[in-house]
């Protein structure tokens, strides 16, 4: 544990762990949240039952979008926690790699600049580098956009589609991230940084990737409950999805590659069908200037 080992006391809370969450965070100065999307805000709802100090920071590590809502996980805790700093942590930070200890980067981002600070210092170290951003909002749909785009790369690579179709996909699809995002109103540099291009690139690449899993296997064959029941933890882009595609329809926002990473889980086309009617859309240019 990369806090453990800068000489931070760490204490683990799991709901089916010995310990209260009250017994856990009692004294606290941190509050980091790795929960999947689902739990977030029941479990957000219980620790603000509980007594806080007003100087506890929370870390929000969470790569999902709510369905009721559509809000991201920084605006959930924000929003239970409106007197708090609420930093977001967020970068191409596969665990099992990170558990291996090898090198990796990552961005904490915050409204608040020395709330982002602490958290730096407190995960630092040579081989866990860490920067600091102003943009949390960008940060955060970075790290929870791209997963969408990784079940689409797994599926190209499912399809053996080369070198070429990837490179395309993945450049297409962090257009489709900075159109969301602009419209969101996150920064367009945040994406290009470690947490959104840096993210893309290492979850579009990464068979560790769960949510690069779900679209090779659907390649593959496989449907997406057998996908789902075979997979160890979250594939958050399957949820994420569906909530994109439901901001993107509500915001006038075009997300094509989304819309066939939709189609495809909701079974209504085949891998090679998804691939077809995103060769065969309109011509256009490049950007529009
Ligand atoms: N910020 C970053 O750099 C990274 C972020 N992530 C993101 O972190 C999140 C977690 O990923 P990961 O650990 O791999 O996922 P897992 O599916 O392995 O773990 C999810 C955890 O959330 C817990 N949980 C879910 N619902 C609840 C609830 N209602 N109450 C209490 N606990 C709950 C689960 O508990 P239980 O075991 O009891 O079900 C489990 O411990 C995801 O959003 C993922 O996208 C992932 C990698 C890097
Ligand atoms: O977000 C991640 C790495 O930064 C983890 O990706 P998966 O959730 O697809 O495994």
């Amino acid at each position: 544990n990369l806090a453990d080992a800068n000489g931070h006391e760490v204490r683990l809370w799991s709901r089916h762990g010995s310990q209260t969450l009250e017994t856990v965070l009692k004294d606290v100065q941190i509050v980091l949240s790795a929960i999947s999307m689902t739990g977030v805000r029941d479990v957000a709802f219980q620790v603000n039952s509980f007594s806080l100090s007003p100087e506890t920071i929370f870390i929000t590590a969470t790569k999902g979008l709510d369905p009721q809502t559509t809000c991201t996980p920084s605006q959930i805790w924000q929003t239970i926690f409106p007197n708090h700093a609420v930093v977001v942590l967020s970068g191409p930070n596969l665990s099992q790699e990170i558990q291996m200890q090898l090198p990796a980067a990552t961005v904490v981002a915050s409204n608040i600049s020395t709330a982002a600070e602490v958290v730096q210092l407190v995960f630092s170290s040579h081989r866990f580098r860490v920067y600091t951003n102003p943009d949390p909002l960008g940060v955060e749909l970075g790290g929870t956009l791209k997963n969408v785009i990784a079940i689409a790369a797994g599926v190209c690579d499912g399809l053996q589609l080369g070198t070429n179709a990837k490179a395309a996909l993945v450049t297409r699809g962090l257009t489709e991230i900075i159109r969301v995002g602009n419209d969101w109103g996150a920064k367009t540099e945040t994406f290009y940084g470690l947490s959104g291009l840096g993210d893309l690139l290492a979850t579009c690449n990464s068979p560790l990737s769960r949510n690069y899993q779900v679209g090779y296997q659907l390649a593959g064959g496989k449907t997406l409950r057998e996908i789902l029941t075979n997979l160890q933890g979250t594939a958050e882009g399957v949820n994420t999805c569906q909530v994109l595609i439901q901001r993107a329809k509500q915001q006038n926002i075009a997300v094509p590659i989304t819309e066939q990473v939709y189609h495809l889980l909701q079974g209504e086309i085949t891998p090679r069908q998804a691939l077809d009617e995103l060769m065969l859309r309109d011509i256009k240019p490049e950007y529009n200037y």
